[in-house]
Parts: C-alpha cells; structure tokens; sequence
C-alpha cells in the first residue's frame, strides 16, 4: 500500500488537477492500493484567510466569495458545494458584525479549504468510474485546543484512523483531507502551515504504509534553488538524517515536524513533480548514501540583532538573560556569535519577532543602557542566512576565499558542532551571487565568468568574436561558462546579464550614447548580482586606466592589451598593485609586449626563480618588422607599406605611437618593471623615426599627408650597406640588479644573416640574456602584432584568471 500526497499547486486549475486525476487513475487502474491525502487547491488557503480580514475589516468579501467558489468548482461546475459555501457565508457573516475572529473561527474557514479539494477529486474520479470516498480526517486525528497549531494525540489518533479506515471496502480509494483535524469536543483545529505533509505522514505511519509519493510542482530537492543557481543539480537520493538537517535549513518542501513519523517507522518519501511525469524525484528514505549530501538553502524573513557595550565583558548571566528574555516570548534564535574578546553579542531571530524582541531587551537592559555598558542594541534588517548543508568547515576555506574575491560581505559565519553544516549571514542583495559562488566551488559545477570587454576594435572585435566561437568548446572541456555581459566602444555600451550574441554590432550601434561608462558596468554588475567579474581593456586610453582601481574594489579581475597602466608614472604602477593585493584581485597583460607571445610569463617565472636576467634586446614591434622587411625587399614607397600595416590590425589606434618609438619603450619598460627595476617612462632613449614636420596635428590630418614620410625613409635606405637591414630594436641593459637598468630604443642596420637580420613578416624576436643561458639567449620570436594573434593572448589570460577561481 502507499500513500499518495498532493500539494495545492498541483490541484489548481488547469493542468494541475487534470495530471492529478490522470495518475490516480492510472495506478488504481493498475490496481495498486493507495490512500490519497490532499491539500486545499491552489491558494485556497491563503483565499480564504484573504476573506476573514476583509470581513474584520467590514469590507464587501461577498464578490470574492462568488469568485472563489468559481475557482473551487471548477473543472467540474455540477458539484455540489453548498454546506461548504453556507456555512462560509455565516462564519464571515459573523465576523463583519463583530469585526473580529477567533483562531478557532479561523480554522474552521481554513478547513473548508481541504473538504472542498477532497470532495472535487472523489467527484472527478467517480465520474470515470473509479471507486473512492470522500475521508474527512477531523473524524479521526485527534489533538488539543492549541488552535491554528494544534498538537496531535497520537495514541488516541493512531487507534481511531486504524479503525476508520478499516471500514472503508479495500476497492474503493479513501481520499483524505490533509492539514484539519479535531480536538475532543469534535472542534475544528489545524496543524500548522505545511500541515498537509504532516498529516500524511502520521497517517502512513498509523497505518503500517512504508512508501508515501508527495506530488508537488517542482522536480525534488535541488543542491540549491534553481532560481537562484541556473546549473543546480536534483539530488536522487537522501536518507532522513540529511533530510531532517536540510528541513531545519529552510528547504521549503521539507519540514522536520513531517519528517518524524517516517524515521519512527522507516517508510520512504518520494518527492515527485505532478507536471513532469518523466522526472525521478528525491527519495527520502533511511538508506545510507555514499557521501554526505550537499545542499544549499537560504533562510530569508530574518534579522540580526547586535547587543553591543564594553560592560558585556566577562559579565556573567547577560547571555542567560538576553536568551531567557526571548525564550519567554516565544522568539526561536538562529546562529549566535559571541567572540571571546569582542564587547557584544549577535544572534538571528525571525523578522516578524524583531519589534516584541527589541522591545523586551531594551527593558531587560535599561539599566546597563542608562550606565552606559550597553551601548547599543541594534537591528540589521535585509540579511539572509545561507546554509551548506553536509559541508565540513576543515574543507571551506578556499569557498571563503572564494567569497572574499567577489566582494561578498559576511557577517556572521557558524558552523554545527557536527562539523556538517555551515551558515553564513550574509547581506540580503548578495545572496544572489553568493549561493552561486559556493555553488559552483562546492559542486565543481558549471562556473561562470562575467566579463564587461571596453574597446571593440581590432583587438576587441576579434576577442569577442573569438568567445563567441569557442563558448561552447570552453564550457565542454573546462566546465567554464564565459559570459560576456558589457561591450563598450567610446559612446555606447551594450549589456546583457544572459551573455551577448553574434549581432552585438548591430545592438550596440542602435544604443543611446552613455558617460561613465565604469559606473554603468559597476551598477549592472551589482544589480543583477553578477559573479565572478572580469573586465578588459582593449583600449589605448590614457583616461580609461584611471578606472581600474574603482574596477578592482568593485571585484572586478582585470585583463588588458592597453600598455598604459604598466607604463604610468612609477608610483601610479605601484599603487595599483597595492590595490591588486588588498582586494585580492588579479591582473594579467601578456600581450601588451609580445602580443600573442609568451614573454611576460617566461620573464616573471625566469625572475621569480632566481635566475638573473643581464639584459633583453630585440625587435619588440610587430608593425616596424614588418615595414622594414617589407620596405627593405620593395620598390615600393614606405607609405605603401604603412598603409598596409594598418590595414593588418599591425600597428597602435594612431600608428605615429609605434614610428616614433613610443610603443617599442612601452614594452621595454614594462619588462623592466618585470625585473623590479624602478625606470620612469622619461628614462628611455627613444630614436623618434617620425619626420617633425608630421609630428603634429590628430591621426587623420597624418593619414592625409602619409606620403610625406617617403623621402626620408628612402633616404634611410639609400645608406644602406650590402646585406645589411634595418631593425627597430629595444635593449635593456646596465646593471639590472640596481634601481634602474639602462633603456635605449633605436634604428640599427644589422647583418642580414645574424638573428635579428632574419626575422620575417610581422615576426618580433625577443632575447633575454641570464646568467644560466651566458652567451646564448633565450630566444622567443614569432608574429609580434595582429588582432588575431593578439586576441588569443587576451582570450589565453582570460583563462588564466577562471583556472585562478
Ligand atoms: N594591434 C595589435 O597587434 C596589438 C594591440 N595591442 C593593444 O590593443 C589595444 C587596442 O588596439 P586596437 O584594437 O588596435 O585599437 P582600435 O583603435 O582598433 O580600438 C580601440 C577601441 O577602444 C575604444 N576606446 C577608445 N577609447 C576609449 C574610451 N575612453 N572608453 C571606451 N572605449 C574606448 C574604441 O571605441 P570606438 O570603437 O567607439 O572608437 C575602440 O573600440 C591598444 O592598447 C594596443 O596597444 C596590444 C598588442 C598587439
Ligand atoms: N603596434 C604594436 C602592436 C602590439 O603591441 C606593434 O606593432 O608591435
């Protein structure tokens, strides 16, 4: 025999209740034996509490009522629900003249709630021939006056359901009104909210019933609320223990009071979904599952109170005071922190209690308030606490650092003596990012960047095209969901939480021009709870780097291909890594030398080992390369080639910052600081390879007279010697064991047949000199610019950063 339970989502209107009839019939036609045991249907209950306040308050309830009963009637209008609907209209009659209700009153309108539910399935399965009766359970589930919340004599109960039952023939079906019971002058009393699961599971255990199916509208007991967390996971299996704990952490369609009589007599808890016939639900039972299951819950209608004062210190009985206080008023306290040398104490009390509570204490302690040992006892509203059931604290530790990196504030964290289960309480407005964050470290399940890309040019249009290509083959192999969030050119920004799609072009050019564009991307981050943030720069602004700091205090990690924050002044280099350090933030630019090349990262591990790099030197622009190979091997006229390189994506936003120099010291003095040298931007030689009279003036005014630089590159070349080429190199060089090394930047003619001399296309060559190596230099070349190449180097930091998480 089992016992199938209904919930009130699952008897509503519509589809609910067609399902509902649909699997009884079905099993009773399979001549299984079952008892059923419903809930109101719907909102029935709270309809109903609805028309006892309009009736307090002498309002016109009569056209609600009219409603309801249309609600209540249907699929099936002929019912007959009169006895139900009159004595309605005569207990609301009464309270509109008295102006006021019992909770006695109350629980006999609430109860017609069940009675109707249970008197619609009978009818429903009669008309297709099913044999069932309608069971009212006030008949047989006995309790006290406690009204609204009554408790139940078991023994007394246990003999009468037997009983009753027992005279019902075994083929026909008894459906049961669920949550409404009597006490021992045959008045109407109910169990408490959630009352339903309640009954059904006192009655399955009365009856010697090992198996309930509980039919509710979602799939089971999820590892977190799938409202919350996208990716959480059905949990199949849990034995009552675990059940019971996750009950008392807030997971809604569990509730501990259900939970005894089936661990009394061993009977299973099948929790199905009405609406989804495929799915397998969560089975409760007392089999032993392999591994303690995780879960997260949230508890919300809550409040920490804080009695804080130097007087509390070492003062015995305040703790027994302020608990016993409570405990009078009947206010349950949740997590408590007292540290050892702290001057207060802290605990969490449901909010509905927060006025009765503080008022109580502030009599209780008026007289240390007036001496000044308490100073305060304050509220903190809009805080929840987030519970990680069957998690160990020993094992928590990088979850928290987890937390700290995205900027989550918690307030009070504890965990049980069990070593099982850990609270946090945290600020209501971060619960959202917070349960996802613990979600996915605790799971190692689908973990989701989000990252805001400004600058949508060469390199940032190739980037974002490049993750929108490879999402789905990063999800696959690293578990790693990149989602874009923000895309910004210099006016416009596009956003979308869900992630930006192939047309993000066409969007963002039909958006309104926006200022402040890191406000936008900060305040869109936080509304919507965003986790794991990444933002990158794909800019060449001198004014967007003055952000990054804002970035990072809003726990944002940072990416850039824009050389200037490495290339400010020294101080503004060093405040922004203190900056990095404090918020534990990380920020990756390997492209700002090599551009798809691995230079910075063999550099820092080459230093950050020991070993001494003596100098570095080479071809550092990919764009120079390639006009010098390409000049140098040409009739053609140096504007030619110029045009070309921009063209390719080769050269800088305005290519006078590669020709003259700045872009080549750019990458020399970031290596330098590399090596902890302390090398101002001014300390550079720079050989300026521009003619002064194209100096001045804005990009375009040069792109009009480009033609103007030809003569004085052919002059350039006529002196070349004979197998001999041209190569803009950068050397570092000195003593780099001192403050500052020695940076030059200059045009050299060199011999076509050594290292440098050979270089081809767009290649950039890179030599770094050590002790270890001596003469012979780690050599790193390959194609030094391009907004291919370079996006991948932007994309592989990405990378970098998620593996870091
Ligand atoms: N090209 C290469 O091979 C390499 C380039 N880099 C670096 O990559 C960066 C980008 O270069 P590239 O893509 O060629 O440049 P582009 O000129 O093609 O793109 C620059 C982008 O930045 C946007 N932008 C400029 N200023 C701002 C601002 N203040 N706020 C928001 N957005 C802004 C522009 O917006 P809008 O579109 O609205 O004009 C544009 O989308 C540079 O710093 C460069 O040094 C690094 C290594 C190699
Ligand atoms: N303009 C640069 C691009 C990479 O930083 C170059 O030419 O190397």
């Amino acid at each position: 025999m089992k016992l199938l339970k209904f919930g009130g989502k699952s008897l509503a209107n519509g589809k609910g209740i067609k399902n509902v009839i649909a699997i009884l019939s079905e099993k009773i036609k399979n001549k299984e034996k079952i008892i059923v045991v419903l809930s109101a249907r719907g909102d029935a209950t709270d309809e109903l509490e609805n028309l006892l306040e309009l009736a307090k308050s002498n309002c016109n309830y009569e056209k609600v009522l009219i409603q309801f009963r249309k609600q209540q009637i249907e699929p099936l209008t002929t019912l007959n629900v009169d006895q139900e609907f009159d004595l309605l209209n005569r207990l609301l009659k009464g309270v509109q003249l008295t102006e006021d209700y019992s909770q006695k009153i109350k629980d006999l309108v609430l109860a017609q709630g069940e009675l109707l539910a249970v008197k619609m399935v009978s009818a429903l399965l009669n008309n297709i021939n099913i044999k069932c009766q309608v069971v009212d359970s006030r008949l047989f589930l006995k309790t006290d006056d406690n009204f609204g919340n009554a408790q139940v004599n078991l023994v007394t109960s246990k003999e009468k359901t037997v009983k009753y039952i027992e005279t019902i023939d075994a083929d026909v079906t008894p459906i049961i009104t669920g949550f409404i019971a009597s006490n021992i002058t045959n008045e109407t009393t109910t169990l408490g909210r959630n009352g339903t699961n309640y009954s059904a599971s006192l009655i399955a255990n009365f009856l010697g019933i090992k198996a309930i199916e509980s039919y509710t509208h979602v799939d089971g007991i999820f590892t977190a609320n799938p409202e919350i967390v996208s990716n959480a996971k059905i949990i199949k299996h849990i034995n009552y223990n675990e059940a019971s704990e996750l009950a008392s952490f807030g997971t809604s369609i569990l509730h501990t009071k259900s939970i005894n009589p089936l661990i009394e007599d061993g009977i299973s808890l099948h929790i199905l979904n009405t609406f989804n016939k495929e799915n397998e639900g969560t089975l409760i039972s007392n089999h032993q599952t392999a591994r303690s299951i995780k879960s997260i819950s949230v508890q919300e209608e809550v409040v920490l109170i804080n009695i804080i004062g130097k007087g509390i210190i070492g003062k015995k009985g305040i703790d027994a005071r302020i608990f016993s206080n409570l405990s009078n008023i009947g206010v349950n306290i949740g997590i408590i922190s007292q540290g050892s040398s702290e001057r207060g104490v802290s605990f969490i009390i449901p909010k509905k209690n927060k006025a009765m509570a503080q008022k109580v204490l502030l009599n209780e302690f008026k007289h240390e308030i007036l001496k000044q040992d308490i100073q305060a006892v304050n509220t903190i509203e809009d805080i929840s606490v987030v519970t990680i059931v069957g998690q160990h604290i020993g094992n928590f530790a990088s979850c928290l650092d987890y937390l700290k990196q995205n900027k989550i504030n918690i307030l009070l964290i504890n965990n049980t003596i069990s070593g099982n289960n850990i609270s946090l309480v945290i600020h209501k407005k971060e619960v959202k990012k917070a349960v996802n964050v613990i979600h996915s470290q605790i799971f190692g399940a689908i973990k989701t960047m989000h990252i805001a890309i400004v600058g949508k040019g060469t390199v940032g249009g190739s980037l974002i095209n490049q993750l929108l290509v490879s999402k789905a083959k990063v999800l696959n192999r690293k578990n790693l969901k990149l989602n874009i969030f923000a895309i910004a050119g210099k006016e416009k920004i596009l956003f979308n939480k869900n992630g930006i799609s192939d047309n993000w072009r066409t969007s963002l050019q039909e958006k309104e021009n926006t200022l402040d564009h890191e406000k936008a991307i900060i305040a869109y981050a936080r509304k919507h709870h965003l986790e794991n943030l990444v933002l990158i720069d794909n800019t060449s602004s001198e004014d967007f780097v003055n952000y990054y700091t804002s970035f990072i205090e809003n726990g944002f990690d940072l990416v850039s291909s824009n050389k200037i924050a490495n290339t400010q002044r020294y101080f503004q280099y060093k405040t922004l890594r203190e900056s990095l350090q404090l918020h534990k933030k990380n920020y990756l630019y390997e492209t700002n030398v090599g551009a798809g090349l691995p230079i910075i990262d063999t550099i820092r591990t080459l230093h950050e080992s020991g070993e001494n790099i003596t100098r570095i030197k080479g071809v550092f622009s990919g764009s120079l390369s390639y006009l010098f190979n390409s000049f140098s091997a040409s009739e053609q006229p140096f504007s030619y080639f110029l045009k070309k390189a921009i063209e390719l994506g080769y050269t800088e936003p305005d290519p006078r910052e590669d020709l003259c120099g700045n872009d080549v010291a750019r990458k020399l003095l970031i290596l330098a600081r590399e090596l902890d040298l302390k090398n101002e931007f001014n300390d550079i030689n720079i050989e300026n390879l521009i003619p002064e009279s194209l100096r001045k003036g804005d990009t375009k005014q040069f792109l009009v007279n480009i033609e103007g630089i030809d003569t004085y590159y052919s002059a350039i070349k006529n002196k070349l010697a004979d197998d001999y080429v041209l190569r803009y190199i950068g050397d570092l060089s000195g003593n780099l064991q001192e403050e500052k090394g020695d940076l030059q930047v200059k045009l050299v003619a060199i011999p076509k047949n050594s290292a440098l001399g050979n270089l081809t296309g767009s290649d950039s060559i890179f030599e770094i000199y050590t002790e270890s190596y001596k003469e012979n230099p780690i050599t790193i070349i390959g194609a030094g610019a391009g907004a291919e190449v370079t996006a991948r180097g932007v994309f592989g930091d990405l990378l970098r950063i998620a593996d870091k998480k």
